[in-house]
């Protein structure tokens, strides 16, 4: 039997405001294996953090169930809450403790003694490279290394899942590598993650599985390397026209390799397995139908294919 750290089925949310109702999320099915580093993936308001919010009992939800932790979230949250623990981008940090008194402080708070805390402390500064500036006021360090810290505070009292709802974003290029090193390690001692991210390199460089949510519904749950395979195997060419594309799709639709076109006024979007000399051969096309080629580019096989595959849209973060 899988051992499961969360499961979903039907869960749903209809945020309502007057006459207005917002579906952020609908009917979502999801399993969790724990110890798994698991990506939400999404784009802006996807309802990514409506999710995360259902699973954290911050959000109740309209419709479905979700257990977390072995406990449900609507009849036993004060369970969920006391066996995981969210980094959020409005967590704070007690600006004027050390680094290493803000752990202690949440140690002592979950009922761990002086001595537990002290160590738990030190254990997950060093696992988090701060180790060095475990005596510095939070005030004193980087953003990055505060956002290190955060997540090691949220750790003192040993969650059973730990969820993290776009922990790089504000955060420069080499903190996010940081950040990055700290979750395989974290990853590695078994600990049950949920990350959100709208980086999808974030997601493809660090999870072993991926939900991808769009419009508030579960457009595919695999691995990386499964959702490239099944939804994003082709190079995706991108040409605007001068002119409607639709003629030119028809003829692109018959080319060797191109597995699928899709035109939106000017623009064709061509998914090809065979991307070899494509371009001449749709810009060929074009001149046929007497269009010629503004803007062009193509994209090679990645997550962002594979989401372009899935919703027929750009990843836009
Ligand atoms: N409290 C709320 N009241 C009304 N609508 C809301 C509320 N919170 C979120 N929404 C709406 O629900 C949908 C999903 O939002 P959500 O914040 O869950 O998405 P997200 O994927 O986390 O986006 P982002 O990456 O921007 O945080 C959006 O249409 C959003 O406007």
């Amino acid at each position: 039997m899988v051992d499961l750290a969360i499961e979903t089925a039907g869960l749903s949310k209809v945020y309502v405001g007057g006459s207005q109702s917002v579906p952020a999320v609908t009917g979502l099915d999801l399993e969790i294996r724990t110890g798994e580093l698991f990506g939400l993936l999404g784009p802006n308001g996807a309802g990514k953090s409506t999710t995360i919010g259902m699973l954290t009992t911050l959000v109740t939800p309209t419709g479905g169930r979700a257990t977390v932790a072995g406990a449900d979230v609507i009849k036993r949250p004060v369970d969920v809450k006391r066996r995981i623990s969210v980094v959020t981008q409005d967590t704070g940090l007690d600006r004027g403790l050390t680094l290493s008194q803000n752990l202690e402080m949440r140690g002592r708070l979950f009922g761990m003694s002086g001595r537990e805390s002290r160590r738990r402390a030190l254990e997950l500064l060093e696992v988090f490279g701060l180790a060095e500036r475990a005596k510095a006021k939070v005030g004193w360090v980087s953003g990055g290394q505060a956002q290190r810290l955060k997540i090691a505070r949220s750790l003192m009292h040993r969650p059973d899942v730990l969820f993290l709802d776009e922990p790089t974003t504000g955060i420069d290029t080499q903190a996010r590598l940081n950040l990055w090193e700290a979750l395989r390690e974290l990853h590695a001692s078994g600990q049950t993650i949920v990350l959100t991210s709208h980086y999808l390199e974030e997601v493809e460089s660090l999870c072993q599985r991926v939900a991808v949510i769009d419009d508030g519904s579960l457009l595919a749950c695999d691995t990386v390397a499964g959702l490239k395979r099944t939804a994003g195997a082709d190079t995706v060419f991108t040409m605007d026209f001068d002119g409607p594309a639709e003629p030119v799709a028809e003829t692109a639709g018959k080319l060797p390799g191109v597995r699928r076109t899709e035109t939106d006024g000017n623009r064709l979007r061509v998914y090809s397995t065979e991307p070899e000399g494509l371009f001449g051969k749709l810009a060929d096309a074009g001149a046929d139908h007497g269009l010629s080629v503004g803007n062009a580019f193509s994209t090679p096989p990645s997550l962002e294919t594979a989401f372009l595959a899935l919703t027929g849209r750009d990843f836009q973060a």
